[in-house]
């Protein structure tokens, strides 16, 4: 039998929850609605095409939620460093991919974090894990971005935390009002970023290009 038990992240590290991603029973279940639902839309899910088509969308359902089994503060706890560097640490151009939770359809593009440390920093990449642990969930845009800001802020409790969000939503692109190029923005701040010149410092750094 395929072995589908991993953890979140194929590792080992505290703070990455063993998920059952494709978890055979829910898979299964998921699966004969998808059945249904098949039918419903006036498909034969008996054609070759469409005959592990449940199967697959049941499997992908669950990855594009695993979020729900990752808690994102005990993946900043794994790495927090005592560290004296009290300066703005960004990390700009996060891949986004999360999903709209009045549609369930997409919604992607960038994140761009940063803050400042106050006394601990933490390894970088556990910020676009944070990201990816909120985002792998049924979200709004809003939530997503009020929810990274709070984890980063409550676990590292760092001088200010700044979180910015730009995203692109296929429910009012392939459907509804039908707009492809809109983007739409979110931030949320706390801390130093109150102050007009630390969030414009930010502001900045992330609409720079290096190259
Ligand atoms: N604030 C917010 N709204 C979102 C997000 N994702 C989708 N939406 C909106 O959720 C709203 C749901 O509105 P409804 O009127 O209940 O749904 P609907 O009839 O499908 O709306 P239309 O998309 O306008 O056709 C829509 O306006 C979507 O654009 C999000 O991340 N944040
Ligand atoms: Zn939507």
């Amino acid at each position: 039998m395929e072995n589908n038990t991993q953890d979140a992240f194929d590792e080992e590290n505290e703070g990455y929850v063993k998920i059952d991603r494709y978890n055979t029973a829910k898979t299964a279940s998921i699966s004969s609605h998808y059945t249904d639902i098949l039918t419903q839309l006036g498909e034969d899910p008996q054609r070759e095409g469409l005959l592990k088509t449940p199967e697959r969308v049941a499997k992908s359902l669950q990855y594009l939620t695993h979020g729900y089994a990752i808690k994102p503060a005990e993946i900043l706890r794994s790495a927090m460093f005592k560290e004296d560097y009290s300066q703005m640490v960004v990390v700009k151009d996060i891949e986004v991919y999360s999903m709209c939770e009045h549609h369930m359809l997409p919604f992607f593009g960038k994140a761009h974090i940063a803050y400042i440390p106050n006394g601990h920093i933490v390894g970088l990449s556990k910020i676009p894990r944070v990201v990816d642990a909120f985002a792998r969930r049924l979200q709004v845009q809003e939530r997503l971005t009020n929810e990274i800001r709070d984890c980063i802020q409550e676990t590292l409790n760092p001088a200010g935390v700044a979180v910015v969000i730009e995203c692109q939503h296929l429910c009012m692109a392939m459907r509804g009002i039908q707009k492809q190029n809109s983007v739409t923005t979110t931030s949320a701040f706390t801390g130093e970023f109150a102050k007009d010149k630390t969030r414009a410092e930010f502001l900045r750094l992330i609409t720079a290009r290096l190259h």
